[in-house]
C-alpha cells in the first residue's frame, strides 16, 4: 500500500548536482549521524550539520572528471576518461512504426487508461496517416548500419545528389548503433544498463536522447505499454529484489521529475512535474525547490511518472502528433535507510540522470506557427546549444575556459548538466535519427552535431566530386587576391552554427560547404600558373563581352521583329478592308448590272426602246418635251409611254399626243442585246440606214442622230423626215449618245422613206457644255460640228430644228434601230475629237436627273413664255418628267454657247 501512496515530499528540497564533497571518516573521530532523507516526512528536516566530515573525505576517484589544468599527462588523462564517460550511441527508428510503439503505459494501469499517462498514442488517425506518408516518400532509408554495427552510412536522396552533388557519408566510431528493428531491451541492455548498475553502485550517471523531432526519442526513454522503454525497465532493474544479503534491500530511491521549457518561446522556466507545479529556479547547477518523491517499487514510481508526463508540454505538429516542447528530466537518487547510513553514506548523492530532449524541428516540416512557433525556435537553441556543448567536451582544453562557459550559461539545461557537458561525470547520449529520404538533412544535422565524438569518413571523392573541388578551387584561387578569410573565433563560429540551426534549411548550403572544404584539403591543387590564369580570366571577359553583345543586337532584332510583325498586321488589316471594299462594289456593280436587260433572257425591248403607239411627244422650240427612261421606270406614263429596261439607254421624246407621233427610238450601242434581238434590230437599222440615204436629198434637217463613234459614217443611223418640222429625237448614252431625230408619218409608225428631205444630226455629247459634234444631213451635204468649233451659218438649220417647235410623232413597233456595237464602225470624226479631248458619259438617267435638278436655274425654267405656245408649253411642261426637263436644259444650255 505504501508504494501506491508514496510519501510526501518537503516542500522544497534542493538536489544538488554536486553534492558536498566528503571527507573520510578518521577513525579517531566519530563522525556525526547524517540525517537520513525524509523526503517522505512529513515534518522538516533537521538542519544538518556542517558536512566538514564529507568535506575532508572527498577524494578525487580515479575516473573523476578532468582537471583544467593543462599539462600534457593531465590533458591525456582527461581525454581518456572523457572518453571513458561518454558514450554515443544511434538508434534508427523504423520507417514505419510497428504497430505496438505506442506511448501509452495506460494499459498495465487500468485508472489511468482514460487519460494517458506516458506520452499519448498518437490518434488511429495520425497513425493511419504517417504510414500513408512514410508509405509514400519514406519508401527509401538513406541510413544504413555497418555490419560491425560501429558505424552508419548516410546516402543523400537522388535529387539531392544530382542538384547538389552530394555524396555518401559514413560515421564511424559509434558506441553502438541500434537498426530499425532493434527492440527496447536490446538498447536497454548494451546501453542503459551499465549505466544502472554503476548507479547501483554508487556511481552517477545520465542518459540523454538526442536527435530530430519524431525520431523516437520519447519512445525511446519512456516507450509504451508494450514496449516499455529505459525509464520503465531502469526502475524494474533498479527494484529488482536483492538478494537477502545484499544491502540494496535498505536503498530508497527518490524520484524528482521537471521540464525546462519556455513561456511563449521567451523566458526559459523550470516546472515541476510531480508537483501542483510552482515554478523552480536554478542556483548554479541546483534547482531550488525541486521536489523528491520517495518511491519504493516499480509500479510506484511508474505512476508518478506517468502523472508527471501527463503536465508535460506536448502539442502536435506536422511531424509529430506528440511533439514534447521541452526538455524532461528525471532524476533517479538512491537514498539509504537511516539504519544504513553508517555503512553507505556516499551513495546517498548517486543519481542516476534520464533526459528527453525536446527535438530539434524544421518549421517546413512541423508547419509550426505563432506559438509553436516560438517554443520550436526555444527548442532548437536548446538543442543547438547542447550540441555546441558536447562539441567543446573534446576541445574544451584548447579553448579559453571564458568561451566555453559561455555555452553553457546560454541555456537552463547546459547549465543544469554542466557536469556531464564537462565530462566530469559519466553521460551516455543516445541519437534518433529517421531514415526516411525526407529525414536526410535532420539526420545529417544530427550526425554533425555528436562528430567531435566519433571519425567521421566521407566516401571516396569521385570524378564529379573531384570536379566540385577543382571548381570550387579554382574560384577560391581567384578570390586569392581578395581579402583572405576571415578566422572566426569560437563565438563566431557559434554565432554562424546559431544560425545553421535557425535556418535549417540553410544548413545544406552551409554544410555542403564544410564538406567540400574538406574535401578541398584532401584535392591536390590545380597546376595553374599565373599566366593561365590570365588567358583564361581574358578569354573569359572576351566570351563574356561577346555574349553582352550578341544579347544586345538579338534584343534589337527582336524589338524590330516586332515593330515589323506589327507593320504587317495593319497591312493585312488594311488588305482585308480593301478586298471587304471591292467586293460591295463588286457586287453593286452586278447590282447595276442586274438592272440593265442586256442578258439573253431579255425580250427584244429590253434592248430597244419602244416607244408604243400611244407615246407621243411634241418637240418644241422653246419647250420640249423629253422623255428620260429610269432604270426602274421604264414606262413614262401613259402618254409618253416607253419601254425600255436597259439603263444604259437614255431615250428623249417629245411628244405631245394628238400631234404628230413619231417614234422615238432609243439605242445603246454598248449594249449587248441578245443576237436574236440584234438581228432584228440590226436588220431594221438596216432598212432603215437604207431609207435615210435614200433620202439624203431632204435639205432640211427632218431627225437628228447622235451616233456612235465607233460606228462608221455609213452605218451611222439616220433617221430620215421628210418634214423639217417633225424630228424624232433618239438619245443613246455611253459611247455614243445618239440622237436621232427622225420623223415619221403620223399613225404609220413607218419611216417615211419618200420624205424628199431628210437631215441628221450626230452629236456625240449631251451634256450642254461638252463639245458638241453634230452632223448634219442636207439634200446634198452634210455639216459636222467638231467639238469645240462654232456652228456656222451651215448649221443653222440644225439650230433652227432645235430651237424650233416641232412636233414629232413617233410610232413605235415598226421603227426599231439597233446599232448593236460590234457593228457599228467608230466615227472618224469622233475618234478625232475622243483623241483630243477625253469623251463624257452619258449618266444614267437618274444620275443625270440628280445632277440636273441641282443645277436647274428655275427661274429661268420659269420664265413666262410670251409666246402664244406658251399654254400649250404650260401643259406640256406638266407632262414632263424630270429626264425631259434637264434635257431640256442641256439642249438650252447648248443653244445658248452656240449663240
Ligand atoms: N523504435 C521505434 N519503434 C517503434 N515506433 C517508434 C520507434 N521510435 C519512435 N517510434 C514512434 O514514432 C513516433 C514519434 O516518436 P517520439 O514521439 O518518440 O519522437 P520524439 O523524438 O520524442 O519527438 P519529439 O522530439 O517531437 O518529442 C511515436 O509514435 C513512436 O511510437
Amino acid at each position: 500500500m505504501e508504494s501506491k501512496s508514496p510519501p510526501r515530499c518537503p516542500s522544497s528540497v534542493t538536489v544538488r548536482r554536486n553534492p558536498y564533497r566528503k571527507a573520510r571518516a578518521t577513525p579517531l573521530t566519530n563522525p556525526p549521524q547524517l540525517p537520513s532523507h525524509s523526503t517522505s516526512s512529513s515534518k522538516l528536516p533537521p538542519i544538518s550539520s556542517f558536512p566538514i566530515q564529507d568535506i575532508l573525505s572527498e577524494e578525487i576517484p580515479q575516473n573523476a572528471p578532468p582537471t583544467v589544468t593543462v599539462t600534457a599527462a593531465s590533458q591525456s588523462r582527461s581525454q581518456d576518461s572523457i572518453a571513458e564517460n561518454l558514450r554515443v550511441y544511434l538508434r534508427i527508428r523504423p520507417l514505419v512504426p510497428l504497430k505496438g510503439s505506442t506511448k501509452n503505459v495506460g494499459d498495465q494501469n487500468p485508472s489511468s487508461r482514460t487519460k494517458n499517462v506516458w506520452p499519448q498514442n498518437p490518434s488511429k488517425k495520425d497513425s493511419v496517416r504517417e504510414k500513408k506518408n512514410s508509405k509514400k516518400k519514406n519508401n527509401e532509408s538513406c541510413v544504413t548500419v555497418s555490419e560491425d554495427c560501429h558505424s552508419v552510412t548516410l546516402s543523400p536522396p537522388l535529387p539531392l545528389q544530382e542538384s547538389k552533388r552530394i555524396k555518401s557519408e559514413v560515421y564511424e566510431g559509434f558506441s553502438y548503433v541500434f537498426s530499425a528493428d532493434s527492440t527496447q531491451s536490446e538498447v536497454y541492455e548494451k546501453m542503459v544498463n551499465p549505466l544502472v548498475e554503476d548507479f547501483l553502485k554508487g556511481k552517477s550517471g545520465m542518459l540523454a536522447a538526442l536527435g530530430p523531432t519524431g525520431s523516437g526519442k520519447t519512445h525511446t526513454v519512456f516507450g509504451s505499454a508494450r514496449e516499455p522503454g529505459m525509464v520503465p525497465l531502469a526502475l524494474q532493474r533498479i527494484f529488482k529484489p536483492a538478494p537477502a544479503c545484499s544491502s540494496q534491500s535498505s536503498r530508497r530511491f527518490y524520484l524528482s521529475i521537471f521540464e525546462i521549457c519556455a513561456e511563449r518561446g521567451k523566458a526559459e522556466r523550470i516546472c515541476d512535474l510531480t508537483s501542483d507545479g510552482q515554478d523552480l529556479s536554478m542556483q548554479q547547477s541546483a534547482i531550488k525547490g525541486l521536489q523528491e518523491v520517495l518511491v519504493h517499487d516499480v509500479a510506484g514510481a511508474e505512476q508518478l511518472i506517468g502523472r508527471a508526463l501527463l503536465k508535460r508540454s506536448t502539442a502536435m505538429t506536422n511531424a509529430n502528433s506528440q511533439s514534447s516542447r521541452s526538455q524532461c528530466i528525471i532524476n533517479i537518487r538512491r537514498g539509504i535507510d537511516s539504519s544504513d547510513a553508517e555503512t553507505d553514506e556516499q551513495s546517498n548523492s548517486t543519481v542516476l540522470s534520464i533526459v528527453d530532449l525536446a527535438g530539434a524541428e524544421r518549421e517546413k516540416r512541423t508547419g509550426s506557427q505563432g506559438t509553436r512557433l516560438a517554443e520550436s525556435n526555444f527548442i532548437n537553441n536548446t538543442s543547438m546549444v547542447f550540441g555546441l556543448c558536447l562539441r567543446s567536451l573534446l576541445e574544451h582544453q584548447k579553448k579559453p575556459k571564458k568561451a566555453l562557459q559561455k555555452h553553457f550559461q546560454n541555456s537552463l539545461l547546459t547549465r543544469y548538466l554542466r557536469d556531464y557537458l564537462e565530462g566530469k561525470k559519466r553521460m551516455t547520449l543516445i541519437l534518433t535519427v529517421k531514415p526516411g529520404e525526407e529525414d536526410y538533412l535532420d539526420a545529417s544535422y544530427l550526425l554533425r552535431q555528436a562528430s567531435p565524438f566519433m571519425k567521421i569518413k566521407f566516401t571516396n571523392i569521385e570524378a564529379q566530386s573531384n570536379l566540385l573541388c577543382n571548381k570550387r578551387q579554382f574560384q577560391t584561387t581567384f578570390r586569392a587576391e581578395q581579402p583572405k578569410r576571415i578566422k572566426l573565433g569560437s563565438r563566431d563560429a557559434s554565432m554562424i552554427e546559431g544560425k545553421i540551426a535557425r535556418d535549417e534549411n540553410r544548413l545544406h548550403d552551409e554544410e555542403d560547404l564544410r564538406i567540400c572544404n574538406a574535401k578541398f584539403k584532401n584535392c591536390t591543387p590545380l597546376n595553374l600558373n599565373s599566366d593561365n590564369l590570365m588567358k583564361r580570366e581574358r578569354n573569359h571577359q572576351i566570351m563574356q563581352n561577346f555574349a553582352k553583345a550578341l544579347w544586345s543586337v538579338l534584343k534589337q532584332h527582336n524589338e524590330k521583329l516586332k515593330v515589323a510583325e506589327s507593320e504587317i498586321q495593319i497591312l493585312k488589316e488594311n488588305l482585308r478592308n480593301e478586298k471587304t471594299r471591292s467586293i460591295e462594289m463588286e457586287k453593286e456593280l452586278n447590282n447595276l448590272r442586274s438592272f440593265c436587260t442586256c442578258s439573253k433572257e431579255n425580250s427584244v425591248a429590253s434592248t430597244i426602246v419602244k416607244v408604243g403607239e400611244n407615246f407621243e411627244s411634241t418637240v418644241h422650240s422653246e419647250g420640249h418635251t423629253f422623255c428620260s427612261f429610269d432604270e426602274t421606270k421604264p414606262v413614262l406614263d401613259s402618254s409618253n409611254r416607253i419601254n425600255s429596261e436597259c439603263s444604259s439607254c437614255l431615250r428623249i421624246c417629245d411628244s405631245t399626243p394628238g400631234e404628230d407621233h413619231r417614234n422615238v427610238k432609243v439605242l445603246s450601242p454598248n449594249c449587248n442585246c441578245s443576237p436574236e434581238n440584234g438581228d432584228l434590230v440590226r436588220r431594221q437599222q438596216q432598212d432603215m440606214s437604207s431609207q435615210i440615204l435614200s433620202h439624203k436629198t431632204s435639205s432640211n434637217l427632218s431627225g437628228l442622230e447622235c451616233i456612235d463613234d465607233k460606228q462608221e459614217p455609213d452605218a451611222l443611223v439616220r433617221s430620215s423626215e421628210a418634214d423639217v418640222s417633225s424630228p424624232s429625237i433618239c438619245v443613246s448614252n455611253e459611247n455614243c449618245q445618239i440622237f436621232q431625230i427622225h420623223e415619221s408619218f403620223p399613225g404609220t409608225g413607218n419611216i417615211h422613206e419618200d420624205s424628199s428631205e431628210s437631215n441628221y444630226v450626230v452629236a456625240e455629247h449631251l451634256d450642254p457644255k461638252s463639245d458638241v459634234k453634230v452632223s448634219t444631213s442636207g439634200n446634198d451635204s452634210s455639216a459636222s460640228v467638231e467639238p469645240g468649233q462654232q456652228l456656222g451659218e451651215k448649221n443653222e438649220d440644225l439650230l433652227d430644228l432645235l430651237v424650233s417647235p416641232k412636233e414629232v410623232k413617233h410610232t413605235q413597233q415598226q421603227d426599231l434601230t439597233y446599232v448593236p456595237e460590234t457593228e457599228i464602225r467608230p466615227d472618224t470624226s469622233c475618234n478625232s475629237s475622243r483623241k483630243e479631248k477625253p469623251k463624257r458619259r452619258l449618266l444614267p438617267a437618274s444620275s443625270i436627273l440628280v445632277r440636273e435638278i441641282s443645277t436647274l436655274d428655275a427661274d429661268e425654267f420659269d420664265k413666262p413664255r410670251g409666246d402664244g405656245v406658251g399654254n400649250k408649253l404650260a401643259a406640256s411642261e406638266r407632262q414632263r418628267t424630270q429626264g425631259s426637263i434637264s434635257l431640256l436644259r442641256l439642249l438650252k444650255s447648248n443653244l445658248h454657247s452656240l449663240v
